[in-house]
């Protein structure tokens, strides 16, 4: 029997008696790229946390992860220090949560290869200045033994991606790693994971609330509004016709240089507060495609015609303009 590499089924997350994640369902292949968007506090990062048992203890949690099958929710603490930074590793927006500023890089990247792959002495060493090689640290060898502030930011994020692959693992979670990056580092940086994913067949998850950043690295994409998945599909699907209004005011607040110059347009209001949410659909009191169901009932993620995935009662229309967003011509 063949499983995906990790799969999620049912997870609820509530903290304090109140529910932030109402039962995601979502799985990763081997070797795919995988994002997840939505704007902050949508539940992106709890669902991961949640998923490697990385919350606090007054988190509630709910339903099952299973990687390559083996069920991690009720897994010994043991067993899930093994799978993180081994099977699967994350890095962060800030590298500061994953390099200590007071040990030299060289010996952070050796003791994360002793813990997680047995080796060490010149061996381990020699595979340390391989992986800085990898993520593209200039004269390695010459800054082994730097301090992590001696590197830049975007050189940090390297760092920090090269300690997590020191475990070799078969899932990379990337939680929005480029957000804090100007946009030529942001670049390099996108350009890097998907070499290495590339070069290592790992699994790669990327979270961000930047669809752009999404499209260069993923190919399939799941959107989260309020703790719950609203769509989900191919890249490609998503960026030819997003059906889910959530989705498509995501597009349109997004800048681009290719064709005509546009107006962007932010999504009127703001996520709601769990603690407020009703048994309507989330988005409704933000949605200008919003009917009357939507106030009382939520739709539930179904699989539409071209596989895709989707919850709501009034899509988006392949061919419908957006009535926001406008063509501003150069000279207007
Ligand atoms: N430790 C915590 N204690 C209480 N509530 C929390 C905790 N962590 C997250 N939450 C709440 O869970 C919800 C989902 O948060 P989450 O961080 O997953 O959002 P996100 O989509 O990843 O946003 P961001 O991009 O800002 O990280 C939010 O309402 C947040 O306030």
């Amino acid at each position: 029997m063949s499983f995906d590499l990790v799969e999620i089924r049912d997870l609820k997350v509530a903290f304090d008696g109140t529910q932030v994640l109402h039962g995601i369902n979502l799985s990763v292949d081997r070797g795919e790229a995988l994002g997840l968007v939505g704007e902050s506090g949508c539940g992106k990062s709890v669902t991961w946390l949640a998923a490697l048992g990385l919350l606090p203890g007054k988190a509630a949690i709910s339903g099952s992860v299973r990687i390559e099958g083996n069920e991690l929710c009720s897994a010994p603490r043991q067993a899930l220090e093994r799978v993180r930074g081994g099977r699967i590793a994350m890095i962060f927006q800030d590298p500061s949560s994953s390099l200590n500023p007071v040990i030299r890089i060289g010996r952070q990247i050796t003791e994360a290869l002793t813990l997680h792959r047995g080796i060490g002495g010149e061996t381990a060493r020699a595979e340390a200045l391989r992986l800085l090689d990898m993520v593209g640290i200039p004269d390695a060898r010459r800054r082994f033994d730097l301090f992590p502030h001696e590197f830049s930011g975007g050189q940090c994020q390297r760092l920090m991606i090269a300690m997590a692959l020191a475990g070799q693992p078969d899932l990379l979670i990337a939680d929005e790693p480029t957000t804090a990056l100007d946009a030529t580092i942001q670049a390099q940086i996108l350009d890097l994971l998907n070499q290495l994913r590339a070069e290592t067949g790992m699994a790669t998850v990327f979270i961000s609330h930047d669809l752009g950043a999404v499209s260069q690295v993923c190919e399939r994409v799941c959107v989260m509004y309020a703790g719950r998945i609203v769509e989900q599909g191919s890249i490609t699907q998503l960026f030819s016709r997003p059906r889910h209004p959530y989705t498509r005011g995501l597009f349109d607040a997004i800048p681009r240089l290719d064709g005509p110059r546009t107006r962007l347009v932010p999504i009127p209001g703001t996520v709601p507060n769990p603690k407020q949410l009703t048994a309507g659909c989330a988005f409704s009191p933000r949605c200008a495609h919003s009917v009357a169901s939507c106030d009382f009932q939520r739709p539930e993620l179904d699989v539409m015609e071209d596989g895709r995935r989707l919850a709501c009662f009034n899509p988006v229309l392949a061919d419908e303009p957006t009535p926001a967003l406008q063509t501003v011509m150069e000279d207007a």
